[in-house]
């Protein structure tokens, strides 16, 4: 489903402030695997989404999405195949237009539009089909600005309106992190159920240990650039937070450096 083969990335090659971000990374994920990403500060995981979704170019190496070579598409051609939440809940909407016109402009990306956003009375129905499906009453807000909405039921809509294009990939960049812990394990949760239910080929990047430990069929860990470690989903099954920290330090030499990081 997706092929990255020998990705990498320097930033301000040359001078004093040359920083390694992305060191021949190998993935290869399969449709439907479900991919916890954890690292160190610095280990590069913003840099290969954002490399992913075609914000940054690679330096060397190629994607592949479906067979498709897409390294050198711009983001708008590659976002109808890419679905993407950011860690801030503000980022993936627009506050000042209402739920239904959020739902409108995310459904008809990347399609041939007639006449502007217009919502019939068939797609009503079908958009309010499915924010119900999210479990928290947003079906009866619909003509609300959602800058009036709360941090985690922006993350819920963003997570939904990520996926209205059916995309190949998802790639879940700290989304719950922002969030306090029980809006967060409510939007974990919503993002289980997603992805399952849409066999989502997805990728999430997450601070939490024990979140990475419990969601998805495989878990990669990041240092310098590179991918230290890759544990499949028989190994997974096993796996403890104490045990992947003793991994970390094994592999690296050193202790998991993290501001950030949630021991569960
Ligand atoms: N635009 C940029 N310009 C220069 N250096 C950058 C840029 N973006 C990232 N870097 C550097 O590249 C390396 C990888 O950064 P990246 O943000 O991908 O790491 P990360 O794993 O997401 O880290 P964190 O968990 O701390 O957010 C770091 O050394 C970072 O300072």
């Amino acid at each position: 489903m997706l092929q990255i083969n020998q990705v990498s990335k320097l930033f301000n090659p040359g001078t004093p402030d040359e920083k390694i971000a992305l060191v021949g990374i190998q993935l290869h994920l399969k449709p439907a695997d479900f991919v916890t990403v954890i690292g160190s500060n610095g280990a590069g995981k913003s840099t290969l989404m954002n490399i992913i979704s075609g914000v940054m170019r690679p330096d060397t190496g190629t994607l592949h999405i479906e067979g498709a070579a897409v390294g050198s598409l711009p983001e708008f051609k590659r976002s109808q195949w890419i679905g993407r939440v950011f860690q801030d809940p503000m980022a993936g909407t627009a506050p000042n237009m209402t739920i239904e016109e959020n739902l409108a402009m995310a459904f008809y990306r990347g399609k041939v539009r007639g006449f502007g956003l217009g919502v019939n009375a068939a797609k009503r129905r079908m958009f309010k089909e499915q924010v119900a499906r999210l479990g928290i009453g947003l079906e009866n807000r619909f003509g609300a600005k959602v800058g009036t909405l709360s941090g985690g039921e922006r993350q819920a809509l963003s997570l939904l309106m990520s996926t209205f294009t059916s995309p190949k990939i998802l790639l879940l960049d700290e989304h719950t992190a922002a969030l306090d812990p029980a809006r967060a394990e409510l939007i974990t949760q919503i993002t289980q159920d997603i992805v399952r239910e849409m066999k989502l080929t997805t990728l999430m990047v997450t601070h939490n240990m024990e979140q990475a430990i419990r969601l998805g069929n495989r878990l990669i860990m990041m240092d310098k650039g590179r991918i230290i470690l890759d544990i499949d989903e028989t190994r997974k099954k096993d796996l403890t937070v104490e045990r992947l920290l003793g991994e970390f330090e094994q592999i690296s030499g050193k202790k998991l450096a993290d501001d950030r990081i949630v021991l569960g």
